[in-house]
């Protein structure tokens, strides 16, 4: 079990947890809940009993900013991969899966408390396509989160050997809750022409086939072993909804984020209201965090407070670099964006008006969230149980 946590949606996220203990093993009564101060901070702790095994913990933090990881794709190519493929970043899973592992754990040792596996633009489709197997392509789907499980492994081995202040050569390493989350990319994504910037589907892609189009990659990767499901980058309000609608039909057992993006600093990318968009997330009950992603860190400031209209979940944020991307060439425009110094310098204005996660999207690299971790005076508000 896995929740976000944040004062004000307590009993909500309580409701969840308690729900999931019940599924999980029947003896809800013997569940007990209780706010504690754990190392300064205010927190919530759940006790589990189970047979003979005393108790399993739950930390909930409550407070406090969790670091997501940067960019996952933009980074495997500045190590060489070569991402110019319908898969995009999946192509990894198949070619390179040591590299996936050695960024996600770059990102663990800059600091990041949630790492976002490489099945954003992996898809059974999209497998099937390359004349993968439909078993062969689901394969693939769960091993970008045994990727990421791996990582987050042999990082807590790193964590065990390494010195006790929790810093090693400028490397974060600190036993600490550490998150996977299953990246889900859009139809658009899928498509790779544009399109999950326009958030423009056509007239012939209803919300059902939007759902039809997720439903099996959301029940694999939400049986994976992950944590949470990141909706990421979503471009429109019907998308939004068939994720909604996909997590109450497949009854998903996992939490899940919704993360939109923007191009003008107002709405989601397709044009539609970035308030409409936030709310379907809002009452979504598996929701447990919303927010912006891959959009330019100047934009931000102005997306939260309007989420924060419409939500009281805690809210999630990591922009790009704010570098132009050239759809026509599928490349980056090099020093357009900002350096990781402004980037940074905005991170705690973000937070002072209510982000509860931040990270960072494509162009930025374990220096931006090395730059974010030091920056931070408190951390982490999302844990995980064992
Ligand atoms: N998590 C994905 C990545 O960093 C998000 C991509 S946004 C186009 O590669
Ligand atoms: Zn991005």
């Amino acid at each position: 079990m896995t929740i976000l946590l944040d004062k004000q949606v307590l009993g909500y996220h309580v409701w969840i947890a308690s729900e999931k203990w019940k599924s999980s093993c029947g003896r809800r009564d013997k569940c007990k809940w209780q706010i504690a101060n754990v190392g300064g901070v205010e927190s919530l702790i759940s006790l589990h009993w189970s047979g003979r095994k005393a108790a399993k913990a739950t930390l909930l933090r409550v407070g406090g900013v969790a670091i997501i990881d940067g960019g996952l794709a933009t980074e495997l190519e500045r190590h060489g991969a070569d991402l110019n493929d319908p898969l995009w970043s999946a192509k990894c899973l198949l070619t390179s899966p040591h590299l996936v592992r050695a960024v996600h754990l770059d990102y663990l040792e800059a600091g990041a408390d949630i790492i976002i596996t490489a099945s954003y633009q992996a898809t059974i489709q999209g497998f099937e396509a390359k004349g993968f197997s439909r078993g062969d392509s689901e394969a693939l789907l769960r091993k970008s989160v045994e990727i990421a499980c791996e990582a987050r492994d042999v990082y807590y081995g790193r964590c065990k050997e390494g010195s006790p202040d929790g810093i090693d050569d400028g490397r974060v390493l600190k036993h600490r809750p550490i998150l996977v989350a299953a990246s889900v990319g859009s139809y658009g994504a899928y498509l790779a022409d544009g399109s999950e910037y326009s958030g423009n589907y056509g007239d012939a892609i209803t919300l059902e086939t939007l759902k039809d189009f997720h439903r099996r990659r959301v029940q694999i990767l939400a049986e994976s072993g992950a944590d949470l499901i990141a909706f990421e980058t979503v471009p429109n309000k019907v998308e939004a909804q068939a994720y909604a609608e996909l997590l109450e039909e497949e009854d998903i057992k996992i939490p899940a984020w919704f993360s939109f993006n923007s191009k003008d600093g107002i709405n989601v990318v397709s044009g539609d209201s970035l308030l409409e968009c936030a709310s379907i997330a809002e009452s979504c009950k598996n929701a447990v965090a919303v927010g912006i992603n891959c959009t330019p860190p100047r934009f931000i400031h102005g997306l939260i407070l309007s989420i924060k209209k419409v939500t009281t979940k805690p809210i999630l944020i990591y922009p790009n670099s704010g570098e132009s991307y050239d759809g026509d060439r599928k490349e980056w425009v090099q020093n357009t964006g900002i350096s990781d110094q402004d980037f940074v310098s905005y991170v705690n204005k973000w937070c002072e008006i209510g982000a509860a996660l931040v990270g960072g999207c494509c162009r930025t690299t374990p220096h931006t969230i090395r730059a974010i971790y030091k920056t931070l005076p408190k951390r982490s508000a999302a844990l995980s149980s064992q």
